[in-house]
């Protein structure tokens, strides 16, 4: 418990949670994508007393305040973006926002009287003594939403149908056509490796020596053999994690499911997803039953074109190990104290006595800011059980916390690790490390430890750090070093002068990693990375980075692929992840 207070703190602090935000179809590798009003901080109070005090899990909780209220601190320099930060902290001022390429910053507080009060102390100051500072406090407009026309006003779909193509695009297809087509996809990807490395400009004589494989005529110009991609073990059902959206469906009628269309399009319907393919019938039934619950209750589900109304998300974790986790998302700020105190109240009498499915453990999120999903910028309450669920993967137990990236589909993960087990081929004769590059919970590097002297994860978000070592400690692994960090902030990981053979397996989100990371491993003695990429056209410049010739920039023998190959962890939708062994011989 203590524990989880001391995440949710650092969570209030503004540190990153392991997930990026899921969009309401339920698209797949929630880790990716992160709604940008997220990325730029807190948007809660962090300095609130009063929030620190209700993140604990205790106290009341009363609603965050909005800063709506802005102090205009102009003459400054351009950029400066830390120093000018530090300025103004060290008058008392935390909530600082300044853009590289302006004169001016913004300082945003909850009321006009301590905006004015700003004033008077910063107006006239004269920053690095040349710069004089000018004011001005400005209320915050409200943003207004103004929904375009449909796209779909002359659809004639259902609106079940409408989502099952939505969350579900390739559904009409029979699974083996479903795995073709992923295939063909990344056939695509690799290729382009090949036609890319070719045609890097300004590419020397001694370049092209370098990389000479890649002018080799193969067949569809694969840079590597690509085996047959590996289905997954479940079609259906499979999603461990969903996030629903409460809002109303187009009927106007309280509904939880999945938002048809995009806010943006000014789509706000919401659909049940009593007929989606990969959502497992606990979260079925654990969507319909908070729906019955919010269409029994006096409150209003959130609108989000007013921003107004109680009940927003709802986050279903249903790891194979049955264990359940459910997380309502609340905007409590039109709420009275005691009021939310009551609902909150209700909804644990609620989900202790549901009878459908055991709920292990039960959290409440409190967040008034803009973001659409689940996020961990909010305060987050555990109503009961410990905050955690567990899975299990290839023998080994891993924990789960609400914020935690955690791949949705076990059984298609079991193949996809085994399958980079298989590729780092350790050599029990020699003594290995393994680097567990975007460990997330610490799962490749925990299930491999036992093949390896030592395992070294590297991951971004703290709690998944925690999560890491727990997860170590459990399943009895000690042969764990871990960092909280982000990669590139930690390269002498990769460079240090090991006497042991170093395979890397690097798992990043999406966009892949910073060039820096690439660049390190060129520099490092590693010989083998094995990379795991669930959007191989976003990780083209990491593969690129691996392959091109020697530079100023790239240091270092080039890798070259030796083998590819697809695991589909999200059947009837379009990602599949494809795994890349990159080797060289230094
Ligand atoms: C695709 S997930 C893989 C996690 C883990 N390997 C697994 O299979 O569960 C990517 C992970 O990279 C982390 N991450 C994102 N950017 C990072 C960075 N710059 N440095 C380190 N970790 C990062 C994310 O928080 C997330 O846990």
């Amino acid at each position: 418990m203590l524990r989880f207070a001391q995440d949710i703190i650092s969570a209030l602090l503004g540190k990153r949670s392991s997930e990026e935000r899921e969009n309401d179809a339920g698209n797949e590798r929630p880790d990716l994508k992160r709604n940008k009003s997220e990325d730029v901080g807190p948007a809660t109070n962090t300095d609130s007393p009063a929030v620190a005090e209700s993140a604990l899990g205790g106290g009341s909780a009363r609603p965050a305040p909005k800063f709506n209220y802005i102090l205009k601190v102009m003459n400054l320099p351009q950029g400066q973006i830390k120093p000018t930060k530090k300025f103004f902290a060290d008058l008392g001022f935390n909530k600082i926002d300044k853009s590289p390429t302006k004169t001016f910053a913004t300082i945003t507080f909850d009321s006009e009287a301590k905006a004015l009060d700003a004033q008077k102390a910063v107006d006239g100051l004269i920053y690095q003594q040349k710069y004089k500072i000018e004011t001005e406090v400005m209320k915050r407009k409200e943003k207004v939403f103004k929904p375009r026309e449909s796209k779909f006003a002359n659809d004639t779909r259902t609106p079940t149908e409408r989502l099952a193509d939505q969350v579900t695009p390739l559904h009409k297809l029979p699974y083996d056509e479903q795995l073709k087509k992923k295939h063909e996809v990344n056939t695509n990807h690799l290729s382009n490796i090949k036609r890319q490395l070719m045609n890097l400009p300004d590419l020397s004589q001694a370049g092209k020596e370098q990389i000479a494989w890649a002018f080799e005529k193969t067949p569809r110009q694969l840079p590597c053999e690509l085996a047959e991609p590996i289905a997954s073990p479940e079609l259906n059902g499979y999603r461990t994690k969903c996030e629903f959206t409460i809002g109303k469906n187009i009927d106007g009628e309280k509904t939880v499911g999945f938002l048809l269309g995009l806010f943006k399009e000014g789509q706000t319907g919401v659909q049940e997803p009593s007929e989606c393919l990969h959502i497992p019938d606990s979260a079925k039934k654990i969507a319909a039953a908070m729906e019955s619950y919010v269409r029994d209750s006096k409150y209003e589900v959130y609108d989000r074109v007013a921003k107004d109304g109680v009940y927003r998300g709802l986050l279903v974790r249903t790891p194979s190990t049955g264990e359940v986790m459910v997380l309502v998302q609340l905007k409590n700020d039109n709420m009275t104290t005691e009021e939310y105190e009551a609902e909150k109240k209700k909804i644990q009498d609620f989900w202790a006595n549901f009878d459908q499915v055991k709920v292990k453990t039960l959290l409440l999120q409190t967040w008034n800011g803009q973001s659409n999903g689940i996020t961990d910028q909010a305060e987050t309450q555990i109503l009961f059980g410990d905050g955690y669920v567990t899975e299990e993967l290839l023998g080994c137990k891993f924990r789960i916390s609400y914020n935690a990236f955690f791949q949705i589909n076990t059984p298609a993960t079991e193949l996809l690790y085994q399958k980079c087990a298989d590729w780092c081929k350790l050599d029990p004769s020699k003594k290995t490390i393994l680097l567990d590059l975007c460990c997330g919970t610490g799962t490749i590097g925990i299930t491999m430890a036992k093949s390896v002297d030592k395992v070294i994860g590297v991951e971004i978000v703290p709690e998944a750090i925690v999560d890491a070592k727990a997860n170590a400690e459990r399943n009895g692994i000690t042969n764990v070093e871990y960092y909280a960090s982000k990669v590139e902030d930690k390269l002498d990981v990769l460079t240090r002068s090991y006497d042991e053979e170093v395979v890397a397996i690097l798992d990043p989100p999406r966009a892949g990693v910073h060039k820096s990371v690439i660049q390190a491993i060129r520099k490092s003695k590693i010989q083998r990375v094995i990379y795991v990429s669930c959007d191989a056209k976003q990780a083209r410049d990491n593969f690129l980075g691996l392959c091109r010739p020697s530079s100023n920039q790239y240091e270092g023998i080039p890798f070259r692929p030796k083998q590819a190959v697809s695991v589909d962890l999200f059947p009837h939708a379009d990602p599949s992840e494809l795994v890349i062994e990159f080797t060289r011989d230094i």
